[in-house]
């Protein structure tokens, strides 16, 4: 997969600004991505998928500059994550029931003091529970395997078993690792937008060890993933 891509210019036809309906935009954050989400989707022309770039800014900024223009009823980030040990393993799905902005805080003699702990703002957004158990009932009627829980949002793949440790401890229950969903979701949150978080595992969260990544197969369940999507988003 190739990672080193600019953010699409984000085009939206005059045709799409007359329809406000039930519009779904999807944000990936490689080109690759959008096209296993394009191709499970079988052009439903009632749903957008752009590529954002990697990482929690370009996410944010691109999902931003998009809601701008027009006009949606959900927000889905979707990708490649890392799965955390015992919770999500590799070719499996995760449902975000809550996007946290893992890394998001300041580093103390004691230890990580989040944003939140800091009096500064939320680190996390809710997920809307029923959307979670439509989307995850629909993929697993799929037989697609998946599981729920909060997915990380980091601004760094982690890379060592004790920054992965520490990250579980941290958010308890974390499920995934990603790099754009908070930056999606704070968008999305601030049009009042629902957001969802789909995260296909292409790896664990762990020890750095490139050749052990399943991204050709993590997109295939992304594809696949997507190919039910339509049916319970819209
Ligand atoms: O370390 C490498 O050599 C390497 C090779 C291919 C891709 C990467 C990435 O950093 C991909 C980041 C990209 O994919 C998502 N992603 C996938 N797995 C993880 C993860 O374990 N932790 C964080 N992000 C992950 C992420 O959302 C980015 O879009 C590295």
């Amino acid at each position: 997969m190739n990672l080193d891509q600019k953010a699409e210019k984000p085009h939206v036809s005059s045709s799409r600004r007359r329809q406000p309906g039930m519009r779904v935009l999807v944000m990936t954050a490689v080109s690759a991505e959008r096209d296993a989400v394009l191709r499970g989707l079988h052009s439903d022309t009632r749903v957008d998928v752009l590529v954002a770039g990697v990482g929690p800014v370009a996410a944010a900024v691109n999902t931003a500059k998009v809601l701008a223009t027009a006009e949606y009823s959900l927000v889905v980030s979707a990708g490649i994550g890392g799965g955390f040990p015992g919770r999500a393993e590799v070719g499996s799905l995760v449902v975000a029931n809550e996007i946290v902005a893992a890394d998001l805080g300041v580093e103390t003699p004691e230890g990580f003091c989040s944003l939140d702990e800091l009096g500064f703002g939320s680190t996390r957004v809710q997920v809307d529970a029923s959307l979670v158990d439509r989307v995850t009932g629909a993929l697993l009627a799929a037989k697609l395997p998946v599981n729920t829980g909060p997915v990380l949002t980091v601004s760094t793949v982690t890379g060592t078993a004790t920054s992965a440790t520490e990250l579980a401890a941290r958010v308890p229950g974390a499920t995934a690792e990603a790099m754009e969903g908070y930056g999606v979701a704070l968008a999305a949150h601030d049009c009042g937008l629902p957001v969802l978080e789909i995260r296909a595992i292409s790896n664990m969260v762990g020890p750095r060890d490139r050749a052990a990544w399943r991204i050709k197969e993590a997109l295939d369940v992304l594809e696949a993933a997507s190919s039910v999507l339509s049916e319970v988003l819209l």
